[in-house]
């Protein structure tokens, strides 16, 4: 259950309470902890400075009342489970989670609804509050809810939530608050070439620019300056920042070890620390670097430690027990919930052939992007490239791409420039861009954190979005995905005609009638002369323009099952179990020529173990369906929609025996050869975190 948990150092007693506690939207502390926090903010809360003006946050009896109202209304709601939002849709009708109390107000029996998130029930100074109106931004998120008092008080905390629900700001804000009106504003460094007060470490060069942008917004209406510190820039520029002085750091471990190296930066007078993705930190080979950075820092209890992330593998409790202080919090808005992914997702599997991709995904788009952005996933910086150079329009962003270049990618990308991005894992984690509608991965990921993180791109902050993934069914197997995301997929095949047909068109007709009048009178004759001559009916031929218009000359039918262009579907049964694929090219033998056998595509046996489905050229299909008369109790038919497949490893072993001539070969995943083990499979890679070298993780991306 989603929850706000104490500390490690807890006793059994209180960890049995906990779990008894808390309802997932309405999290509350630990009794003792609770109590032992309540007197730790009013101690802390008076030694908040006096001489505040108007635009400082003032901790006044009203806020007391405020934050005990929040209180009240988490536990009322607690107790009344009818009332509760469902944990599920937390940023859509929960965005309501603890922020809702209906109020009788006076004597009639008027009902007022307050958002109890509301901006004006935190400590949340007039400037910055202007700022986040300005963006949009009226209430707070529930995790930013759940974790704003925790922090500007001064706990070390873990903070998760799903993607897209505003980590990056439950960190920021409160910082901001304790920098210029909260428990730091005396003892951080002010004037020309100061010590930073804040570091934040961030995985990727990207993300590192887009924490930092919220930095310098929010930051600077604070009079607070920052600075973005990551490799493949020169260094001179960000040296001659740090020496100017600087509040807040942002960046990625590399580049900012190599300047505390370089005796650029200055720890001493930190007062936050921030891990944000940690869990892909470690991942990426920076295991040595983050713990160097961290271990800079002489006295932790100075400093104030916050691991924020979607996910939190088992190893990233060792880096927070390591560097956090034992009486840190933990926000946890996902716990043990099943469901791991954006519940604003609507998640699709598809099956797909590699080489059908290219032809295939500009029909997803069109069907499934709503018009707005798509980012397509790759495994490899090789096939980001090749995709993005056969999709109309695409660019490609990968680690082998110029740090210069990437900048400019992403930019046009957030501009809307150009609205489909093909990416390696590099833009998986933590970017957020406006629009992005569909993701589409041409695989399925090596491990569960990598499906959470790419489809969590789209369906960020309240909105919806479409996440496609795309298997083969002889080589992937996603049922792990789905057991550890608590993603329950919907199975759907090649968009076909009438979808393609049904977006397009409505595409297509929304240009036509954006066009100005002004083009009738000039190609009225044209249009007559068409009409005259067409033997189509005036509709027929307005359905042509339509789809020209579109950009379709012509429609190819798919098959369903490896989405190839004039293939079709044929499901095969002979009267008795499937149990191999060779079984069932045995049965295709007895009534076609090998050569027609060999042509068939992607043959996969069927779940309820009963038949087998293979792709034909549309053009073979009359011989194989005029062949099947000559074997007895074999059937052959043309599927409209694809049965449920075995997986690859039901197929391999199991109660189907072994793998079979061309239909389930695939040896990726290192089990079934002897532990070849490559990236592409799923063995767990957590357990070598520790040994893996710098760089070994992330050398595809
Ligand atoms: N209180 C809020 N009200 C409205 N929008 C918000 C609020 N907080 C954050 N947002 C917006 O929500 C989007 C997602 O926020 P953010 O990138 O911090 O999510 P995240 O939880 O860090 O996601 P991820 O795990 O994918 O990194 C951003 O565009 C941000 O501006």
């Amino acid at each position: 259950m989603p929850s706000i948990v104490v500390s490690e150092s807890q006793s059994p007693e209180s960890k049995k309470k906990m779990k008894k506690q808390l309802n997932p939207e309405t999290p509350e502390l630990d009794d003792s902890v609770e109590k032992k926090t309540q007197k730790e903010k009013k101690s802390k809360k008076t030694k908040l400075p006096s001489n505040l003006d108007s635009n400082t946050v003032k901790t006044t009896k009203k806020d007391e009342k405020k934050k005990k109202k929040r209180n009240a209304t988490e536990i009322d709601e607690t107790d009344n489970e009818e009332e509760r939002s469902d944990p599920n849709s937390e940023m859509g009708d929960a965005m309501n989670l603890n922020m809702k109390k209906k109020m009788k107000i006076g004597n009639d029996d008027e009902e007022k609804v307050e958002n109890l998130n509301a901006l004006s029930n935190f400590r949340i100074s007039e400037p910055l509050r202007e700022v986040l109106k300005a963006k949009g931004i009226e209430s707070l998120f529930p995790i930013q809810a759940m974790t704003f008092d925790t922090i500007l008080d001064g706990a070390d905390l873990i903070g998760r939530a799903r993607t897209g629900q505003g980590k990056t700001l439950a960190f920021v804000l409160p910082i901001l608050e304790s920098l210029t009106n909260g428990p730091t504003v005396a003892s951080r460094k002010k004037g020309y070439g100061r010590a930073p007060s804040v570091l934040v470490l961030l995985p990727t060069r990207e993300l590192a620019t887009q924490v930092f942008s919220d930095f310098e917004v929010y930051g600077g209406a604070l009079g607070l300056k920052s600075c973005c510190l990551y490799g493949g820039s020169p260094y001179q520029p960000q040296q001659i920042q740090l020496k100017r002085g600087v509040d807040i750091v942002v960046g990625t471990p590399g580049r900012i070890k190599d300047h505390i190296e370089r005796g650029n930066i200055d720890l001493s007078s930190l007062k936050f620390r921030v891990l944000d993705e940690a869990d892909e930190m470690l991942r990426m080979g920076f295991v040595e670097d983050v713990e160097l950075i961290l271990g800079k820092v002489e006295d932790t209890n100075k400093v104030q430690t916050l691991l924020f992330s979607a996910t939190l593998p088992d190893w990233v409790k060792h880096i927070s027990s390591k560097f956090l202080k034992k009486d840190k919090k933990t926000a946890d808005l996902v716990g043990n919930e099943k469901m791991k992914a954006s519940t604003n997702v609507r998640h699709i599997v598809l099956p797909c052939s590699s080489s059908a991709r290219s032809q295939l995904i500009p029909d997803i788009i069109r069907c499934y992007s709503s018009g707005g952005r798509t980012i397509i996933f790759t495994e490899t910086k090789d096939s980001a490239s090749t995709l993005a150079g056969l999709l109309p329009g695409a660019r490609a962003l990968h680690g082998d791409i110029q740090q210069a270049t990437r900048e400019v990618t992403l930019s046009g990308f957030r501009s809307g420039k150009f609205s489909t991005l093909v990416a390696t894992n590099v833009a998986a984690r933590g970017l957020d861009i406006d629009d992005v509608q569909l993701i589409i991965q041409c695989e399925p990921p090596r491990d569960v954190e990598a499906y959470i993180h790419r489809s969590g791109r789209t369906g960020r902050a309240g909105k919806t979005g479409v996440a496609v993934m795309l298997y083969d069914p002889r080589k992937s197997n996603f049922s792990r995905i789905e057991r550890e995301s608590g993603v329950k997929f919907e199975h759907i095949s090649a968009p076909q005609p009438a979808d393609i047909a049904k977006a397009a068109g409505a595409e297509a007709a929304e240009k036509i009638n954006k066009i100005s009048d002004s083009v009738i009178p000039v190609f009225m004759a044209a249009a007559e002369e068409l009409l005259s001559t067409s033997n189509l009916a005036p509709k027929e031929l307005l359905a042509k323009a339509l789809a020209k218009s579109a950009g379709y000359t012509e429609i190819k039918s798919r098959s369903l099952l490896t989405s190839m262009e004039n293939y079709v579907t044929v499901l095969l049964g002979c009267g008795r179990p499937v149990y191999t694929p060779s079984f069932a090219y045995n049965v295709l033998r007895r009534f076609l020529s090998d050569e027609k056998v060999e042509s068939i595509k992607g043959l996969a046996l069927t779940a309820d173990g009963n038949g087998a489905v293979f792709d034909v050229a549309a053009g073979d299909l009359d011989t194989f369906l005029a062949g099947q008369e000559n074997a007895a109790g074999v059937s052959l038919e043309v599927v409209k929609s694809l049965p449920r497949l075995q997986e690859r490893e039901q197929a391999r072993g199991g109660r189907f025996g072994g793998g079979g001539r061309g239909g389930f070969s695939d040896r990726r995943d290192g089990r079934f050869s002897g532990g070849r083990g490559g990236r592409g499979g799923f063995s767990d890679r957590r357990n070598d975190r520790f040994s893996r070298g710098r760089g070994r993780g992330n050398s595809n991306w």
